[in-house]
């Protein structure tokens, strides 16, 4: 069985929008709806764990239970970094999840494909990680603002989520990272650091982390595309949620 957890505890400083940006809307529905009902109609996926700020936990809670569709989940509270709300998350693992994977809310565009492709390379291989070939020159620079290194991009990759890792590698890797206090910036670096292999599964440029306001105009526009408007309209369990949560907005 494969759990999830969706980091989705940030501030969303960068968004400015004033609160948390996983509860803006993208396409008429909260962000954080749109990751929850992608991974919810996938079969192997048997429970999502949504970590959110400690003052929205019964918030989420109450506008979850009017939305249709999605697997059995649990909303904890999450902690000052992302790591901490995801080590927040891992407690509350169902003992039968043998693959977990971390997706950030803030990544409502994900598709299935990469979604399903990330599972399997977890379940062969231990550990694996959706990103993208990098598009741009990257360089190293120091704190005089001088460059001090141009790494050759055919080596480079932008890493997104999901991340996906077999159930005990992941909690051994924040295990180790708690003991030797490392914070890292995704999940994957705390399983590099036991020296174990993390594969690469090539992803999409449109899976976009939403972090600052010109990436929630992308998302709409990306959503907006003849393609997509198709299958957004085929979508009934987006429909249905967003049905509920109008309803309970108009109660509450
Ligand atoms: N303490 C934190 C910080 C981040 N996140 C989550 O991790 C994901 C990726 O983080 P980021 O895009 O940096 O989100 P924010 O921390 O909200 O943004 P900012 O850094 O601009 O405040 C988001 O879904 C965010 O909610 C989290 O669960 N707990
Ligand atoms: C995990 C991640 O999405 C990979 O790109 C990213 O590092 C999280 O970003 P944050 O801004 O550090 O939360």
């Amino acid at each position: 069985m494969v759990s999830v957890i969706f980091p989705a505890a940030g501030a969303g400083r960068r968004m400015k929008a004033g609160k948390n940006k996983v509860f803006l809307e993208l396409a008429g529905a909260p962000i954080l709806l749109h990751s929850l009902l992608k991974f919810s109609s996938l079969p192997a996926v048997g429970e999502l764990i949504v970590v959110v700020a400690e003052a929205e936990v019964d918030y989420i809670g109450r506008l979850l239970a009017e939305v249709r569709g999605l697997k059995p989940y649990q909303v904890t509270a999450g902690g000052a970094e992302r790591q901490d709300s995801i080590t927040n998350g891992l407690k509350l693992l169902n003992p039968e999840a043998d693959v977990v994977l971390v997706h950030d809310a803030a990544r409502p565009l994900v598709s299935l494909e990469t979604i399903e492709a990330v599972v399997r390379a977890a379940e062969e291989k231990g550990a694996a990680i959706a990103a993208v070939r990098e598009k741009n020159t990257i360089k190293a620079v120091d704190a005089a603002g001088f460059v001090r290194e141009t790494p050759p991009r055919e080596n480079l990759w932008e890493v997104q989520t999901p991340q996906g890792f077999r159930r005990e590698l992941l909690l051994r890797a924040y295990e180790k990272a708690a003991e030797d206090g490392f914070l890292g910036t995704d999940d994957a670096s705390l399983v590099e650091r036991l020296g174990e292999h993390v594969f690469v599964v090539e992803s999409e440029y449109r899976n976009v982390k939403i972090t600052t306001p010109e990436d929630l105009l992308i998302a709409e526009a990306l959503l907006a595309c003849p393609g997509e408007r198709l299958k957004r309209t085929a979508s009934t369990a987006l429909k249905a949620a967003v049905a509920g949560l109008k309803a309970h907005w108009k109660k509450h």
